[in-house]
């Protein structure tokens, strides 16, 4: 198969979605990669690293979307990029299509194959390529947040850890998932004070073993949210319902009640956000502010740690991208049972539940499209 990669063209995202040694395993299995010029330099791979593991080098991105039958990105598509799109092309990238209506149309008017990183899901319902960017996007909620606390950014002027002698910062986290584990994690090193909120009992118990009493783990529901909405300097958004638009836990009149200059890093902005006033924002502009609350809501958060995030990313895509390579999308999910869920949209149809839910879509199980004969 020709497998393609492009520059990316969200603001400040400088992963590539095939690193030179995920591009000598294409070519090993007999594939041909074709990557666009200098599409790796963001990311610390230059072109001649791609031309030793054996890719050739497109001048332009247009001539990567003609010829390659599967295009591997790490970003959803920008509107530049949707309109080069082909009929029946495979695309593998992260989609979060339940908080883009738009993206959803225009790839379900070209016939998209689209594989979508973050809806691959394993028995157990692991999300083995959302996994590696959430542990990154938990560790950096906290380097984010901790900064915007300060007051040049219109925080409250709180130094997380303390100092003997002071009271320690207040983190409280929603969604205790894989985010919710890494922020804490994060939180707890700097000697922050750290609340977790989850639906999970199970997953309450499991951090409450691992953190040993030095985290307080609460049932997220309306009390216990109001309370931690009162007492925190940070609150990191980290719910997840897979492929869903997220359910907004924080309203926007209960911003009131928060401190003033306490900080919002609302992680879960890729599907929507788990704050009612959350915007996506970008690296460039990260932030902004309502009733004194400073929201930070950049929805590609680890493109700033892009050669950390695109080693762990592709690491993982890579097994499943050789698999949709070598079969080609119909054989490949009958091996595989856990790229089922990731195919999102198909034939013009959209094979999503949680997609077909948000926009008011006729859903069709992948199954059906895909298995006809
Ligand atoms: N902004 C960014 O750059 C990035 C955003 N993300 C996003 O972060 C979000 C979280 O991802 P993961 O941690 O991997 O998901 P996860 O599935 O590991 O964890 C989500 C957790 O939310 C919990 N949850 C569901 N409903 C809840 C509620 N009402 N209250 C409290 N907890 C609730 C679940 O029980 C689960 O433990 C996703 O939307 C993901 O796409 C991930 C990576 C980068
Ligand atoms: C998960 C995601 O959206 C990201 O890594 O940008
Ligand atoms: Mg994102």
């Amino acid at each position: 198969m020709k497998i393609g990669t492009v520059t990316e063209i969200k603001t400040h995202e400088y992963r590539v979605g095939l690193t030179p040694s995920c591009v000598k395993a294409y070519v090993g299995r007999g594939h041909e990669v074709m990557v666009q010029q200098g599409a790796g330099d963001g990311a610390g791979f230059s072109d001649e690293q791609y031309i030793e593991a054996g890719a050739t080098i497109a001048p332009d991105r247009e001539t990567v979307f003609a010829e390659a039958e599967m295009i591997v990105k790490v970003k959803e598509p920008q509107p530049d990029e949707c309109k080069l799109f082909r009929e029946g092309q495979l695309l593998y990238t992260y989609l979060h299509l339940a908080a883009d209506e738009p993206l959803t149309t225009a790839l379900l008017e070209k016939k998209v194959q689209g594989v979508a990183y973050e809806t691959i899901e394993t028995a157990n319902g692991g999300l083995p390529c959302l996994r590696p960017m959430s542990a990154i996007a938990g560790r950096l909620s906290i380097q984010e947040g901790a900064k915007y606390l300060e007051k040049t950014y219109g925080g409250r002027g709180v130094l997380l850890g303390g100092v003997p002698g002071i009271e320690r910062g207040k983190v409280a986290v929603i969604g205790g998932g894989e985010v919710g584990l890494n922020a804490a994690k994060m939180a707890v090193g700097l000697g922050a004070e750290v609340t977790i909120l989850d639906i999970c009992a199970d997953r309450l118990a499991y951090l409450d073993d691992i953190f040993g009493g030095r985290v307080t783990t609460l049932y997220s529901n309306a009390g216990n949210i109001e309370k931690v909405i009162k007492e925190s300097d940070l609150i990191v958004g980290a719910v997840l319902l897979p492929g869903k638009k997220a359910p907004h836990l924080i309203k926007r009149d209960q911003l009131k009640m928060m401190k003033k200059g306490a900080v919002i890093a609302d992680v879960a902005v890729d599907q929507g956000g788990c704050i009612e006033t959350t915007k996506a924002t970008t690296h460039s502009d990260p932030i902004f502010v309502i009733d004194d609350v400073v929201h930070y809501c950049v929805a590609n958060m680890p493109g700033a740690v892009a050669r950390s995030s695109t080693l762990a990313l592709t690491s993982t895509t890579l097994p499943y991208g050789l698999l949709l390579a070598d079969k080609g999308l119909e054989e490949a999910c009958k091996i595989c049972k856990e790229l089922l869920p990731g195919v999102n949209v198909l034939e013009g149809k959209c094979t999503y539940e949680g997609v077909a839910e948000a926009f008011g879509l006729e859903y069709t199980p992948v199954e059906k499209v895909l298995f006809k004969n």
